[in-house]
């Protein structure tokens, strides 16, 4: 029998999307953005030495055909990864009309957005008034502080000393559909900010606005804030069913690791398993250990994207590729005759990009199980087509098995 594992490298884009001229980073566009890539050439250039050194080493992923696949991309050139590969590769490309997380992993999971999202203007305020005197309302609050585009930890260190003497709630937009709202864990407190959240999300999403994201914080003035793993995102649902909802309708198993939960409002998912990256990767490897005949494990991994590339941290990025590939490099060698393992990501975030915001791109489609080979370039929801094909489950979007 069939089980399949489809991972999700968060922000692992390899640039060429031929659309990438019409989504921006502030003014400028995304054309020639290529995370990847990149993030290579500043390794081999010793322009990311800050806990690792040297060229970029990912030898499972460029074994699995990573370097092949950034080549059919682009033509942005990047030295290394020039392994014959071993297993199928090729490059997507989404036609979702966002670089958004749910959209790249509704689209992989068989089903483009197809509607346009709402994104707030990168002005201040950034909400409409009656917007935020309803979330004022909702949260009890006299008003809101923030109301405008920002990178989240920029938000906190520059309003937590303000949001603890007023008690108001910091809302914050991003070039994503999303309002997020940051609150201290203690001063505001962690229910009072998800009941917030999931108070407002109803209204948001009418909007079309994608996400309401929660983001609680501790620390103080003095010592400064952090961010706590206590982040929940209110999505709204995905306009019809998914891989995770056929695979069910077919009596399949379907675990979820990491913020697929979210992503997926929980529909089409038999168990949940969160928490940092690396404990998610053992969640994985536990999961190729146990996962039922038949079953898909659907895994992200976020911390490529939210710890370093909306940082731009070109060092913390290579850091985290390098980590990944070798924990892959154990997990590879354990899967069993029937098994299938798609690698892939859902946008780019060129740590080496202008701005803060996510890039729009080409993603890696690497498959381990159904032996070598080009795939060419494809659809995001061709990875959906070719999952159910492999599972024996009857697809229902518009994908295309590549297999
Ligand atoms: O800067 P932070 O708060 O991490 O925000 C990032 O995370 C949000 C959701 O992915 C996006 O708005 C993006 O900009
Ligand atoms: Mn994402
Ligand atoms: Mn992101």
């Amino acid at each position: 029998m069939a089980r399949a594992f489809l991972v999700v490298m968060d922000s692992v884009g390899i640039g060429g999307a031929p659309d990438a001229s019409s989504f921006y980073n502030g003014d400028l566009p995304d054309l020639g953005a290529n995370t990847l890539a990149h993030i290579a050439q500043a390794c081999a250039a010793g322009r990311a030495e800050t806990g690792r050194t040297g060229p970029l080493h990912v030898p499972n992923m460029d074994r699995l055909g990573l370097g092949a696949a950034m080549r059919l991309a682009s033509a942005v050139p990047f030295p290394g990864l020039d392994s014959a590969p071993q297993g199928r590769w090729g490059c997507a490309a989404e036609i979702s009309r966002g670089k958004d997380t749910p959209s790249g992993h509704w689209e992989l999971a068989g089903v483009p957005v197809p509607w346009d999202w709402h994104f707030f203007p990168d002005t201040q305020p950034a909400f409409p008034p009656e917007l935020s005197n309803y979330v004022a309302e909702q949260a009890g609050t006299q008003g809101i502080l923030g109301d405008r585009h920002a990178p989240g930890t920029a938000i906190i260190d520059a309003l937590g000393g303000e949001h603890m003497r007023s008690g108001w709630p910091i809302c914050y937009t991003s070039a994503d559909s999303v309002f997020q709202i940051a609150a201290h864990e203690e001063t505001f407190g962690l229910d009072r900010l998800l009941d917030l959240c999931r108070a407002i999300a109803p209204r948001l999403h009418a909007m079309k606005v994608g996400r309401v994201i929660a983001r609680p914080f501790v620390g103080n003035p003095q010592d400064g804030f952090n961010r706590t793993p206590n982040r929940r995102d209110f999505a709204i649902l995905p306009p019809s069913p998914v891989l995770n909802n056929w695979v069910q309708e077919a009596g399949g198993t379907v675990h979820a690791i990491g913020k697929i939960g979210d992503i997926f409002s929980m529909q089409g998912i038999d168990t949940l398993d969160k928490g940092p990256d690396a404990q998610l990767m053992q969640h994985l490897s536990d999961r190729v250990q146990n996962a039922e005949d038949g079953s898909l494990t659907f895994a992200n991994f976020v911390e490529f994207d939210s710890l370093y590339g909306h940082r731009r941290d070109i060092a913390g990025y290579a850091r985290a590729l390098e980590w990944f590939d070798t924990q892959l490099g154990s997990i590879l060698p354990r899967l069993r005759d029937g098994d299938i393992l798609v690698l892939t990501a859902d946008h780019g975030n060129d740590p080496s990009w202008p701005g803060t915001d996510h890039t729009r791109e080409q993603v890696p489609v690497l498959v381990s199980g159904r032996g070598a080979g080009p795939l060419g370039q494809v659809a995001f929801a061709d990875i959906a087509a070719s999952i159910a094909a492999h599972l024996g489950v009857a697809a229902q979007g518009p994908g295309r098995s590549f297999l």
